[in-house]
């Protein structure tokens, strides 16, 4: 890759040794003309990718967890530079949406393969939005997911606050405005979706979402009773590992390129993993807002051998 190319690199995300991470990203990427940033309480990932479009990098690559790559993205918007993601974090929901390894190595791996790709990106109340906007009860479960759980239980940790979140289960009233249609309900959770990792059930009605079509998709999930809150979150999490659209009576999605929500009574929003105050939202759909190295149409193909690794392995061509 010619020209400069900044690392934006958060040492506390994660639970590795950030010391042994960064040796290892740049022994990795040594071909690269590396300008390593670290970022501080103070100096965040967005000032940091700020500088880099003001300075007229080729390329900004952010390594951390989530709140350092939306950050990172957020500043490139609409710039046109290419970011390489390097997840560190606990979920690596940007890095498993977008399905770039999160392995360091398969991370440096895709962003040395040059292979980039214009994605869409939202606008959330005038705020931008890489991934999901949650209403309702995805809005609680990040509340409940604290740091420390997240020290301790990882990626399970929004698990356990998701079912703890199934006691206490409220439905509201939602009226909510498409391109072309106002619809009404009542539901215990609504998710208006950019792109969303298999992990965030609540985001996977119509499933396999779409990240460069120029639309959103609105996930309802309106169970009436906490069994059936349970079967439809599980149902949700098979449509995502299948592929399969949900097909409930107590879930239902529709793609709009703008949503505006209303609730009764307000609910909190969690915007890219962050609370961001409480609803009525207004969603647009950014079409191909953001450009990011990802995995190339090749690199994808599915691995039909592997034999590396094999204790006393000996290959020997017949001809
Ligand atoms: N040098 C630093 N010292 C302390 N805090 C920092 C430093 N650099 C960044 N931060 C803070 O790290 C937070 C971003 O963390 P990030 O999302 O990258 O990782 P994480 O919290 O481990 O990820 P995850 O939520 O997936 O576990 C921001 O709140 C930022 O202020």
């Amino acid at each position: 890759m010619p020209g400069s190319v900044r690392l934006i690199f958060n040492p506390v995300a994660g639970q590795g040794d950030p010391d042994q991470e960064l040796a290892l990203i740049k022994t990795l990427l040594a071909d690269l003309n590396l300008e390593v940033c670290v970022t501080s309480k103070e100096i965040g990932a967005d000032a940091l990718a700020e500088e880099a479009v003001q300075q007229g990098v080729d390329a900004v690559i952010a390594s951390g967890g989530d709140g350092t790559l939306s950050a990172a993205a957020k500043a490139l918007m609409g710039t046109g530079i290419p970011l390489g993601v390097i997840a560190r974090g606990t979920a690596n929901a940007f890095a498993n949406a977008l399905e770039i390894p999160t392995t360091i190595e398969g991370a440096c791996k895709t962003i040395l393969h040059q292979y980039t790709q214009k994605i869409d990106i939202a606008s959330c109340n005038g705020q931008p939005m890489v991934l999901l906007a949650g209403i309702g009860f995805e809005a609680e479960t990040v509340e409940k997911a604290n740091r420390e759980a997240k020290n301790r239980f990882g990626i399970l940790a929004y698990v356990l606050a998701g079912l703890r979140q199934l006691r206490d289960m409220e439905q509201f009233e939602a009226e909510v405005e498409t391109d072309d249609k106002v619809i009404s309900f009542s539901a215990s959770a609504l998710t208006v979706a950019n792109a969303a990792p298999a992990t965030s059930v609540l985001a996977q009605g119509p499933s396999g979402l779409v990240v460069d079509d120029g639309l959103l998709d609105l996930t309802i999930v309106a169970p009436t009773n906490r069994a059936s809150a349970i079967t439809a979150t599980y149902h949700l999490f098979q449509s995502a590992i299948s592929g399969n659209p949900s097909d409930r009576d107590d879930i239902g999605y529709v793609r709009s390129r703008r949503f505006k929500v209303t609730t009764h009574p307000p609910q909190k929003v969690v915007l890219d993993g962050e609370m961001i105050g409480t609803t009525p939202v207004d969603i647009e759909c950014i079409p191909a807002g953001l450009t990011v190295f990802l995995p190339s149409p090749n690199e994808d193909a599915i691995a039909t051998e592997k034999l590396d690794g094999l204790p006393d392995l000996v290959i020997e061509s017949k001809d």
